[in-house]
């Protein structure tokens, strides 16, 4: 039940705060609606496939075990993935439908340009359909397997109630204006955080999950060679890492692998973009540079603190009085860190999801089924 309250409050001040409610694709009296219709859902269960597919989370870590011992990059690219769905309205798969039949999907809004790990969802959801068809949600799916992921990327363990259904619409419109961007100040972050529920403490704790992955140049140039279009770096870099970072992206039409050769620089007159080179040859580099695998959260926040964070959203967390308090009882103390990102995970997976009748279990994530 105290789930289903601060999904309503969630709910309420997405609704109230709302600057971008005309941007929204709901109007407010079918917003009202699905309130009420969401009165006579079903809460999220312990277990809720423990008869219809008991083996459902079973399957669901060992198929994510074996991918990441072939590719440990799918975990990070699953924690993304769950944080892009959860954020826009709600944990309902949303994220995963693709553009077709005149669905415009979220996945090809430019928030969402860089996702990863569709193939690899598609591959759990395949082991569970051979198993119990129609059975499992892929917003199920996709929760437990973000939640193995933070397992193996060093994070912590939390428990999880079971039930979603999967949306039968992508919402690409409120993907785009809604979805925090690398540019965003820290009262931009809080805000877009605080219209889901999320205070400035679990969106510190949040935002510890660029502990790992992998980041592209293209979201760091401004700030590494034109910050505000000042033709200088963003003054609170630490110099010393400006330097580091300077060396893995090199500035538009130098930005190569050191790999490519001068001849494949593009002349002036080149047909291709500049950007669009520049994404093909941006291999990206890892958050956690230092490579030291010294634990999920600490080295984040520790970095923060040194004027080394990556994103200027991430250094903006240290920017804010409240924030910034956050930063450093995280970066002192690895077990509270633990703690909170993974009651801020539990509440970013319960977020405002969709239980029957609401909703449907999708066979293919990627489609919505006809008939069903
Ligand atoms: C202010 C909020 C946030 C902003 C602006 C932001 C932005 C970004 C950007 C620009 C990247 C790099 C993507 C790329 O180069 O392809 C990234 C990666 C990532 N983000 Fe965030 N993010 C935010 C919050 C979060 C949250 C709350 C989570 C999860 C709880 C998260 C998880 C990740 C992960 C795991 C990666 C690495 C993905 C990979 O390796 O493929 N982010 N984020
Ligand atoms: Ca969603």
């Amino acid at each position: 039940e105290t789930n289903k309250a601060s999904w309503f409050s969630s709910y309420s001040s997405t609704f109230s705060q709302s600057p971008l409610s005309s941007r929204h694709m709901f109007s407010a009296s079918k917003m009202e609606q699905k309130i009420q219709e969401s009165q006579l859902s079903r809460p999220l269960r312990y277990d809720y496939y423990n008869e219809s597919c008991p083996q459902a989370e079973q399957i669901i870590k060992s198929t994510v075990q074996e991918l990441y011992s072939l590719k440990p990059s799918i975990a990070p690219q699953l924690l993304r993935l769950v944080f892009h769905d959860c954020f826009i309205e709600g944990c309902d798969a949303s994220v995963l439908l693709d553009s077709y039949d005149g669905i415009e999907s979220e996945k090809d809004s430019p928030p969402n340009e860089s996702l990863k790990g569709f193939d690899h969802i598609d591959i759990i959801k395949s082991e569970l359909e051979g198993t119990c068809p129609g059975v499992v949600s892929c917003a199920d799916i996709l929760v437990l397997a973000a939640r193995e992921s933070v397992l193996l990327a060093g994070g912590p363990f939390y428990p999880l109630y079971t039930g979603r259904r999967d949306s039968t619409v992508s919402y690409s419109e409120v993907a785009t204006f809604d979805l925090p961007s690398p540019q965003d100040d820290v009262v931009k972050i809080t805000e877009k955080f605080a219209s889901r529920g999320f205070d400035e403490r679990e969106t510190v704790s949040l935002l510890g999950a660029h502990s790992t992955g992998m980041i592209h140049c293209k979201f760091i140039l401004n700030r590494l060679y034109n910050f505000g279009g000042t033709k200088r770096p963003d003054p609170s870099i630490n110099s010393e890492f400006l330097t580091l970072l300077r060396s893995q992206c090199k500035n538009n039409r130098t930005l190569f692998t050191p790999s490519a050769s001068p001849a494949q620089t593009p002349s002036p007159s080149s047909s291709i973009s500049v950007l669009s080179l520049a994404l093909i040859q941006d291999p990206g580099m890892k958050m956690d540079y230092e490579g030291s695998g010294s634990g999920f959260g600490m080295l984040y926040y520790r970095s923060l603190l040194q004027g080394r964070g990556i994103l200027y959203a991430d250094q903006q967390l240290t920017a804010g009085e409240d924030t910034e308090t956050w930063v450093r009882a995280y970066a002192s103390d690895a077990s509270l860190f633990q703690k909170e990102f993974a009651m801020a995970m539990m509440k970013l997976s319960n977020h405002r999801v969709l239980t029957a009748p609401l909703g449907r279990v999708r066979s293919d994530c990627r489609r919505i089924d006809l008939e069903s």
